[in-house]
């Protein structure tokens, strides 16, 4: 059994673990962390996890008893992973950091992106970015994962068959985005009101987004040399779901792109290529650890149309991190991961 630990216990990404976690037949969840709300049982913050976690009650986050765990999940703002991670690893518990803290290589780019000093630069280089549709080897042999955010997985995995096999032009790319608001957490803001997003969708931060510098790396990588990208986030009113409508110029028109597709996907448990002309729905990955991918090409013409959905809060988040879980401790990576999505 692995003892599982928590940081932030209390946000979407946390309950969503644990919600995920409760259906695990090998992992036990024996710390859960919340400054705000130490002392209070689990099930009476969350009637949903009623009878799953008799006994557990929030704590506020403490290195030693953090330290007794195999694994600890960081569910927390961005710097708190940064502050806690090196202690943790030096007591030999893993880290699963859900947060963008161990994201970026580049220890100054992601200080420009984050609006302060990065706080752990000496673990970044072991620190392995846990996409394991690119890097399932390097997460088996990882004590230090940084999670991918949702609207980097969700357009990376779309890019990806794209770019690996040299086929599109990767000077000008294009990542139209949509995300429920959920993505935004669960701390209160007035743009999260349900008066503010219901009714309504706008794009927002398109002179640039922190998740810019997280996808382009990743692109740079499956491409071999530089991308340009243009990412535009949209905010939808849904609650949960990504939606990433994704443009890139084909470089040769003769390759049947479902077969790439296809082919690049065929062994990924968590990635569902749909059959050729389908239109992937957010609800169809809603609670799911899917992400849905159908490819365009409009008019046979040279303009590849990828649509990729996920759940920002599955596999754009706690279900990517427990099946980086299950890669590291040598589990099924399916483990505890097989829910449907819920239509309607
Ligand atoms: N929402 C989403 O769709 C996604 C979120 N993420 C990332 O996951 C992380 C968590 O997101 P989300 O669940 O939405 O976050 P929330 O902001 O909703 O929750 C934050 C949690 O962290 C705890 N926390 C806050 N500050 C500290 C601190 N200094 N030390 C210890 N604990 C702290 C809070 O509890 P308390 O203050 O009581 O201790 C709370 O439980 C973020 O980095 C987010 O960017 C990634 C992908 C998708
Ligand atoms: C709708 C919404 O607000 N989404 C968030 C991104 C989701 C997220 O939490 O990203 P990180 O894990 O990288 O912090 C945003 O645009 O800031």
């Amino acid at each position: 059994m692995v003892k599982v630990g928590i940081v932030g216990g209390t946000g979407y990404t946390g309950v969503e673990l644990l919600r995920l976690l409760a259906q695990h037949p090998q992992a036990e969840v024996v710390v859960i962390t919340s400054r705000s709300e130490a002392g209070l049982a689990v099930a009476d913050m969350y009637p949903n996890l009623r009878g799953h976690y008799d006994g557990l009650a929030f704590s506020v986050p403490d290195v030693k008893t953090l330290g007794a765990c195999d694994v600890v999940f960081f569910a927390t703002p961005h710097g708190v992973a940064h502050a806690l991670a090196g202690e943790l690893l030096a007591a030999g518990t893993k880290v699963i950091d859900l947060s963008a803290d161990f994201r970026l290589q580049d220890a100054d780019e992601w200080a420009k992106w984050y609006g302060q000093p990065h706080g752990a630069p000496q673990l970044l280089e072991e620190a392995v970015y846990g996409l394991p549709e690119v890097n399932r080897e390097q997460i088996k042999q990882a004590r230090l994962i940084a999670v991918p955010g949702c609207y980097p997985t969700a357009t990376q995995l779309g890019f990806l068959p794209l770019l690996e096999a040299g086929l599109a032009d990767a000077s000008r790319l294009i990542a139209d985005c949509k995300s429920g608001v959920s993505g935004a957490g669960r701390g209160a803001a007035v743009g999260s009101l349900y008066s503010e997003t219901s009714e309504s969708m706008k794009a927002y931060a398109v002179k640039g987004h922190r998740h810019l510098p997280e996808i382009r790396q990743g692109l740079r990588r499956a491409a071999g040399k530089d991308v340009g990208l243009t990412f535009v986030p949209h905010l939808t009113p849904m609650i949960r779901g990504i939606h990433s409508t994704l443009y890139a110029t084909v470089v040769d028109r003769s390759v049947d792109l479902q077969a790439l597709f296809e082919k690049r996907y065929a062994n990924e448990p968590f990635v569902d290529v749909m059959p050729a002309g389908s239109h992937p729905e957010t609800r169809s990955v809603r609670g799911a650890n899917v992400c849905r991918i159908a490819v365009h090409r409009p008019q046979d013409g040279d303009l590849v149309v990828v649509l990729s959905v996920i759940d920002n809060l599955v596999k754009g988040a706690s279900g990517q991190a427990v099946q980086n879980m299950n890669i590291l401790f040598g589990l099924d990576e399916k483990l505890g991961l097989s829910h449907a999505g819920m239509l309607p």
